[in-house]
């Protein structure tokens, strides 16, 4: 038998307890928990066979009151003798995507982000399009590309166009670009026909992971009128392993900005589904950016309820994103476009100046938030290297 022991200042304590799907070098994808610097093979510490699949939906799909009678059980059972074929240390697992990603949506909550792109990308209209205060704009993305953090990203090619070339060409695209986002993944979904309320989201997401948007700027520049980012986006969406359960955000839990207009019936709740969690860019090893999601105008219950607002159904495993989190101030923007404003303001990565994210490139987004009782509890990290096109 083992006994885990949690460091003090660990951002993986008993107030965080998140899942994901491990494997070890005897044995293949199966869910665990994270305890310290520990994970906990639930299969066996549990005996539930829905913990043995190499996805979490299984065990998502059995909904909230199964969920809290899971952790209450972790809760009580890790600060015990575990046995031993339970316990692997961080450093021996490999881990995998966390879920069978059933639909992926993003969306575009943040203001200042709105506000920035619509400045970068339609220079001579409002930044900010009329719809965009009283809706949680947002588009289906392609969920067969969601990788796990630690896959490379080969560069993507495509067509492009700037405004001063005669015509377009196709290549690798030289304006790649990350968005620091967070990803909400649906546990229980809806029928189609019907709709989830903003105060049912807890019913409904199981969790939160951290995700990196990929964005070829100069393919999507040149595609996205007027359907919105197609090819630009859908060559790779990267999300952090370990996915924290909602019931471990309860202490970060805020007011999302006053949002005036009042949004519809549809889109109001009584519970705060805002949340404060710090994130970090790191490139190449320095910090270039810290966004806080707190300030994001939408909160991710609006935004499902948006989603199935039409009746469309919600499914176990379904992935939406934020947005790309930025924050009023330069240091705080979640995408290289807003930080270097399009490349014309370049910053200072590792010791070079940069603009869009060159081959061989690492880029590592890290995320936090209050636990209880002054402690934080951490999302880890979702980091990738950049390949060359056609690698
Ligand atoms: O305003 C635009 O045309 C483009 C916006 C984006 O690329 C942002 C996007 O993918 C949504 C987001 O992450 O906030
Ligand atoms: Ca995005
Ligand atoms: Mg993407």
């Amino acid at each position: 038998m083992t006994v885990i022991s949690i460091p003090a200042d660990s951002l993986f304590g008993l107030d965080n307890l998140p899942y994901g799907v491990f494997s070890t070098p005897d044995a293949g994808p199966r869910v665990g928990v994270r305890v310290g610097d520990s994970v906990v093979d639930l299969a066996k510490m549990l005996g539930d066979a829905a913990f043995a699949q190499p996805t979490l939906n299984a065990f998502m799909a059995q909904g909230r009151p199964r969920w809290v009678e899971v952790r209450a059980q972790i809760t009580d059972l890790v600060v015990g003798d575990v046995p031993d074929a339970a316990v692997h240390s961080v450093d021996d697992v490999t881990m995998h995507l966390p879920i069978a990603v059933a639909d992926y949506v993003d969306f575009y909550a943040s203001e200042n982000h709105a506000t920035n792109l619509g400045r970068l990308f339609r220079p001579d209209a409002e930044p900010l399009m009329p719809n965009w205060k009283h809706l949680p704009v947002g588009y289906h993305g392609r969920s067969s590309t969601v990788v796990v953090s630690g896959t490379d990203i080969v560069r993507p090619s495509g067509q492009r166009k700037a405004p001063t070339d005669a015509a377009p060409t196709f290549g690798p695209s030289l304006r790649l670009d990350i968005e620091a986002e967070m990803g909400f993944i649906v546990g229980v979904g809806s029928p189609m026909g019907s709709s989830i309320s903003p105060d049912e989201f807890a019913d409904h997401c199981f969790g939160a992971v951290i995700l990196n948007d990929w964005s070829a700027r100069d393919i999507q520049a040149w595609e996205y009128v007027p359907l919105g980012p197609n090819l630009g986006k859908s060559f790779a969406t990267s999300i952090s392993p370990w996915v924290v359960p909602l019931q471990a955000l309860d202490a970060a839990r805020v007011a999302t900005p006053v949002q005036d207009p009042t949004p519809l019936p549809y889109l109001q709740g009584e519970q705060d589904w805002g949340l404060d969690i710090d994130l970090a860019v790191e490139w190449n090893g320095d910090v270039v950016s810290r966004p806080p999601y707190a300030g994001m105008y939408w909160s991710p219950s609006q935004m499902l309820a948006h989603t199935t607002a039409n009746g469309a159904a919600a499914s176990t495993g379904d992935l939406f994103g934020s947005g790309t989190i930025s924050g009023p101030e330069k240091d705080q923007r979640g995408a290289f476009i807003e930080l270097t404003w399009s490349g014309a303001e370049p910053v200072e990565v590792a010791g070079e100046q940069r603009t869009f994210i060159q081959d061989g490139d690492e880029i590592a987004i890290s995320a936090t938030a209050p636990g209880h009782a002054g402690a934080r509890i951490g999302f880890g990290e979702v980091r990738a290297r950049i390949l060359p096109a056609g690698s």
